[in-house]
């Protein structure tokens, strides 16, 4: 065990109340990033992981990101970034952390059991409140960190440096650009000599991972338009041609029931299997009933695990999101909408090239809203891109990352993939040069993004003491 880390540990269980607390006052705040009117709270967000650090005696700015793309009235919420210790120790690594601050929305009434910004925590320990997993937990994790470093005594083995963005759930607008200035000689994160992320999930509830890769995410809306305002069905129907009945068929031409893509040409752009890469998937520590878990039915695609987890590691998929304007209340209103927006997104793998797989959809689209006949007005377009990322775990970054699972959980990780996405990470490693981890704190049953999400109170304690060991053991790693 690395020296100092036994007394860190005691120390991160002495806090765990006011740790817990802290995750209290930021799941309170609903800074849900795709809702304008909350805007104000992804900023107070920002501001509360800005003073909280300030209290812990952290270098922060707050660095405004301009206006949000296509929403000019909109100011973007501001990058946190911060440097603990305040001043630069030369003789130490400096590592570089990142997570996001923002939220999906949520609201009761989607059948949440509790409050969602409120975290209730359960007899089993499980805390319950949208962003507790997906990623307040993580980010404070970080602070905690600090906070435990502090009252126990303990010399920080790193400099440390934190970007914290409000727009991640969002497609992280305005970040690429100011991730690849700060990058530059002289500028805030130039010294960084490794990337770490925690904003991803176990494959179970019991075994830790390292993550290696993601999915990148081209997100669309179709918009179909036609009667000048919303009409009586009684009186319109079987006279007007309908906006939804069109994009109902243009959507349902997308993807089949087995998650299938209709799209011509779109598996042509995927790198194909090699017998190297199926034969990684036997090995890892994963269950068709872990994925039941998780899914709490099971409505899973494929019998057996290791078609599953390529289907959600490497193969694309595409998932239909919603619909705008669309009558979605309880009840039976009888109306006919005048303009509907549908949404979907398609999860990208190597060797998609975002660009490419654009042209594809908007050609499909085109033609099977042609195919119809309709007079209707359609408009599709790309909402945010982000592009997939694999990396090498063969690294000391990964290393020292095991030793601390190790040491925390007494388990060797299983090396994985991840099928969701985060935009930044290639721009990190792009920027910065360096190697970038993917090191998560929840669970596969945490609900991220959907009702009910959780953080287990043992992997948030546990899950601090990881992310402190972590820092220790790259302290220790050498180079190569
Ligand atoms: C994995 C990460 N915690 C996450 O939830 N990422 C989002 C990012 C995203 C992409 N487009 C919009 N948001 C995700 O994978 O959906
Ligand atoms: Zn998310
Ligand atoms: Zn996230």
């Amino acid at each position: 065990m690395a020296p100092n880390l036994h007394t860190y540990y005691k120390t991160v269980d002495s806090l765990a109340e006011p740790f817990i607390d802290r995750l209290r006052q930021a799941v309170a705040i609903p800074s849900i990033s795709a809702d304008e009117e909350r805007r104000e709270d992804v900023v107070k967000m920002g501001m509360f992981l800005k003073s909280e650090l300030e209290k812990l005696g952290a270098h922060v700015e707050a660095r405004p990101l301009g206006k949000q793309p296509h929403k000019e009235h909109l100011e973007l919420p501001p990058a946190i970034i911060g440097r603990y210790p305040a001043k630069k120790d030369e003789s130490k690594r400096t590592i570089l952390v990142y997570g996001h601050y923002d939220v999906q929305p949520a609201d009761l009434s989607d059948g949440w059991a509790t409050e969602p910004f409120k975290l209730s925590i359960d007899d089993k320990g499980r805390m319950y409140g949208r962003g507790s997993t997906d990623d307040k937990g993580p980010v404070l994790g970080w602070l905690n960190v600090i906070q435990s470093h502090k009252e126990a005594g303990i010399e920080f083995p790193v400099n440390l440096l934190m970007c914290f963005e409000g727009m991640e759930e969002y497609g992280s607008e305005g970040l690429d650009d100011f991730i690849i200035a700060e990058c530059k000689p002289g500028k805030f994160f130039e010294d960084a000599d490794a990337v770490c992320i925690s904003d991803n999930y176990w494959l179970g509830t019991e075994k830790p991972c390292l993550t290696y890769g993601l999915r990148g995410c081209s997100y669309y809306s179709i918009e179909i338009s036609g009667p000048g305002q919303d009409l009586h069905s009684g009186v319109f129907g079987g006279t007007a041609q309908e906006p939804m009945t069109d994009l109902v068929r243009v959507m349902g031409s997308l993807v089949d029931t087995d998650g299938k893509i209709q799209i011509p040409g779109l598996y042509e752009l995927v790198a194909p299997l090699t017998k190297e890469e199926q034969s990684l998937y036997k090995d890892i520590a994963f269950t068709m009933d872990n994925l039941y878990e998780s899914l709490g039915s099971k409505t899973g695609i494929y019998p057996d695990k290791e078609r599953t987890l390529m289907g959600r590691w490497r193969y694309p998929s595409l998932s239909l999101h919603g619909v705008e304007g669309a009558f979605s209340q309880p009840g039976a209103k009888t109306v006919i909408p005048a303009k509907v927006t549908g949404k979907f997104s398609i999860r990208t793998v190597p060797d998609m090239e975002p660009p490419e797989v654009d042209k594809l959809v908007f050609a499909h689209v085109e033609k099977a809203f042609k195919s119809l006949n309709s007079q209707n007005k359609m408009n599709v377009f790309l909402q945010h891109a982000g592009k997939w990322w694999v990396a090498s775990p063969k690294h000391w970054n990964f290393t020292a990352a095991a030793k601390a699972v190790e040491d925390v959980w007494k388990v060797k990780p299983d090396l994985t993939r991840e099928g969701g996405s985060i935009p930044v990470t290639l721009t990190f490693e792009q920027a910065t040069g360096k190697n970038v981890l993917l090191l998560p704190m929840g669970s596969s049953t945490d609900a991220a993004h959907s009702i009910n999400e959780k953080l287990d109170r043992r992997n948030y304690i546990e899950g601090i003491k990881l992310l402190g060991a972590y820092l220790h053991y790259v302290a220790e790693e050498p180079t190569k």
